[in-house]
């Protein structure tokens, strides 16, 4: 779990040389105030006594030159720290994507992951700002040390007034982080809704929808509504601050009078030169810019604390520590589960209910069902994607908690319903790696052996980008896309494979041709099919039927037209659609 030191140690690698040059300049600066202070006293004694023009205008320019010194450190230290802030950017979202390694999907696949996600990263933008605050803080605190070394050797009342008047503002910036950290959580909504719509104005996919159904003005409320309910959130917090900082601010004027009336009092005693003053009263001003950039900065010491914690609960709520568990074993022979209930978060009512099943090596399945009848469901937990309660998903007999947490995953291989499409070249959405020539030879063997997974005319051109979100990427057709997508599930070869209307694209020939490959060369290996085709259905050895999230019925396809159950009617219902006449006799052997 990372703490506030570790973000600061992610900040700082790789950046000792930036980060040293700006702690060279920083020191340089106080020098710069310290020389300054003393020649500004030197001018105004001179203009008050007897000026000798000559020596008047060294001073001058000896001044003139030290602000274009300061001038130049300050645009230095600026460029610097822009660099580091990119740097620091990058470090810290390699962080997070590194960060991010759930075991499961449940909580993944929910709004709350969506906004706990803008809100986190609105609060690393904080920390991402953080290195500025600290060199800024760091910068000024020597500034102020210098000239507050000063006023102090001259009226050490002075520095108290000064230091006691610039107080309040301390006081807002701390609290004004906090309600950063409120804001963030408010506006996230609505962020997320702003960043939508604008994705469906500007999509090509959506494009086409708006072009046809003319929503172009719809969706563009849509997005005004979110932008403006972002801005009236940002206006609202702008003016706290605005309220809160003014009046913090009343009491620096006044601070700063009492300090001169203080210095005036010396200087009416003698003991005070016009030099003196002059200088002091430069400083004071200095002093209280100082003492505002710090109070501005010092925000950063709530805002990393505020962070850390964020990224902590987002990690505990989203990647959970999985429990220490380290069974391997060479070979998944069996995969069952028990008695299963499963509820989405938030879900009114579950997903799925009294689930048994058991599946040996080899098995070939087919989970059929309507719509919404829990399917998908079904396969993502035999998948080990949800987490289910102990002692109801077993390998081996053993509670799938027992394994080592990525294990199942490594046996596993699937076609999704919203498989990926990676906007990479077809070996890389192939094979999802660096291509090197070990892996083409073993993309191009997979090609060899399913012609059809990949067009024609790119059989010779794996490296042709897929897509139309790069330049020069070739754009695929729905089923083109899948059939890469299948290529992707055949590569990884594992022991289990799972195509959840994997072919749903596909035209019903090459659909026929594939599921018949793919289970004749998968032999002694085992294939879970959710699918809609029962035709499909048919090629498995065991068929499960599940209704409002229960299993109906279950068998292979003779048993269940025999039963003449749910599956018998659906089996007739898409036989008749085809355009076939039904009877009974000619289906059941
Ligand atoms: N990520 C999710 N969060 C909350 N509820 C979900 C989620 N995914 C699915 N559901 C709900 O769970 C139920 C089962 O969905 P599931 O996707 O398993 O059905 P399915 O049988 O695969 O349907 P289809 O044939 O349409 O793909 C549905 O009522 C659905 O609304």
């Amino acid at each position: 779990m990372t703490s506030s030191l570790q973000w600061i140690r992610i900040m700082i690698q790789g950046s000792i040389l930036n980060a040293s040059f700006v702690i060279v300049l920083l020191a340089i600066q106080p020098t710069v105030g310290w020389l300054t202070f003393h020649l500004n006293k030197r001018l105004f004694d001179q203009i008050a006594a007897h000026p000798i023009w000559s020596d008047l205008a060294w001073v001058a320019l000896l001044l003139a030159l030290l602000k274009a010194t300061d001038l130049i450190l300050s645009e230095g230290s600026r460029l610097v720290q822009a660099r580091l802030s990119l740097r620091i950017h990058n470090r810290l979202e390699h962080h997070l994507y590194g960060s991010i390694q759930p075991t499961c999907i449940t909580q993944v696949e929910t709004p709350a992951f969506r906004h706990d996600i803008t809100t986190l990263k609105n609060s690393l933008n904080q920390i991402e700002q953080s290195i500025s605050s600290i060199i800024g803080l760091v910068q000024q605190v020597l500034i102020l040390g210098v000239y507050g070394y000063l006023i102090l050797t001259y009226s050490w009342l002075a520095g108290v007034v000064l230091l006691v008047f610039s107080l309040p503002l301390f006081w807002v910036e701390l609290r004004t982080a906090l309600w950063l950290e409120r804001y963030f959580h408010t506006v996230a909504q609505h962020q997320i809704e702003s960043m939508l719509a604008s994705d469906l104005i500007l999509q090509p996919q959506a494009l086409k929808e708006t072009m046809i159904f003319g929503s172009r003005l719809y969706l563009l409320r849509r997005w005004a509504e979110a932008a403006e309910a972002v801005i009236r959130k940002t206006v609202k917090l702008k003016n706290g601050e605005f309220k809160m900082r003014s009046v913090a601010m009343v009491f620096q004027p006044t601070g700063f009078l009492l300090t001169e009336l203080l210095f005036f009092k010396q200087l009416a005693a003698n003991s005070l030169s016009v030099g003196d003053f002059a200088a002091l009263s430069t400083a004071a001003m200095t002093v209280f810019s100082s003492i505002t950039m710090i109070a501005a900065n010092s925000r950063i010491f709530n805002q990393i604390p505020i962070a850390t914690r964020n990224f902590k609960t987002f990690l505990n709520t989203y990647v959970p520590q999985p429990k220490q568990a380290n069974l391997q074993p060479d070979a998944v022979t069996s995969v069952s589960l028990h008695e299963l209930n499963f509820a989405y978060p938030n879900a009114a009512r579950p997903a799925l209910a009294d689930i048994s099943l058991h599946m040996m090596k080899g098995d070939v399945i087919a989970i059929v069902g309507e719509n919404g009848s829990g399917k998908s469901t079904l396969a993502k937990i035999l998948l080990g994607l949800h987490a289910v309660e102990p002692g109801t998903l077993h390998l081996n007999d053993r509670d799938i908690h027992d394994y080592e947490p990525r294990y199942w995953f490594r046996q596993v291989s699937v076609v999704n319903q919203d498989y990926m499409k990676y906007p990479f070249s077809i070996v890389e959405n192939i094979a999802l790696a660096h291509p090197t020539e070990e892996i083409r030879a073993r993309v191009k063997r997979l090609i060899r052996s399913y012609p059809m997974l990949v067009p024609n005319d790119l059989h010779d051109e794996l490296d042709t980008v897929l897509g139309n979100s790069l330049q020069g990427g070739r754009q695929l057709s729905g089923g083109q896309w899948q059939r890469i997508a299948i290529a992707r599930a055949l590569y990884k070869d594992s022991p289990y494979l799972l195509l959840d209307e994997a072919t749903s694209e596909l035209d019903p020939m090459t659909e026929m041709n594939l599921i018949q490959q793919i289970i004749a060369e998968r032999g002694g290996r085992t294939t879970v099919m959710v699918t809609h085709n029962l035709s499909v259905a048919s090629m498995a050895q065991q068929i499960i039927v599940m209704h409002n999230g229960r299993i109906l019925e279950r068998g292979s396809h003779q048993q269940l037209l025999r039963a003449k159950g749910r599956y018998f009617d659906m089996w007739n219902k898409q036989r008749l659609a085809e355009g076939e006449k039904v009877h009974e006799q000619s289906f059941v052997s």
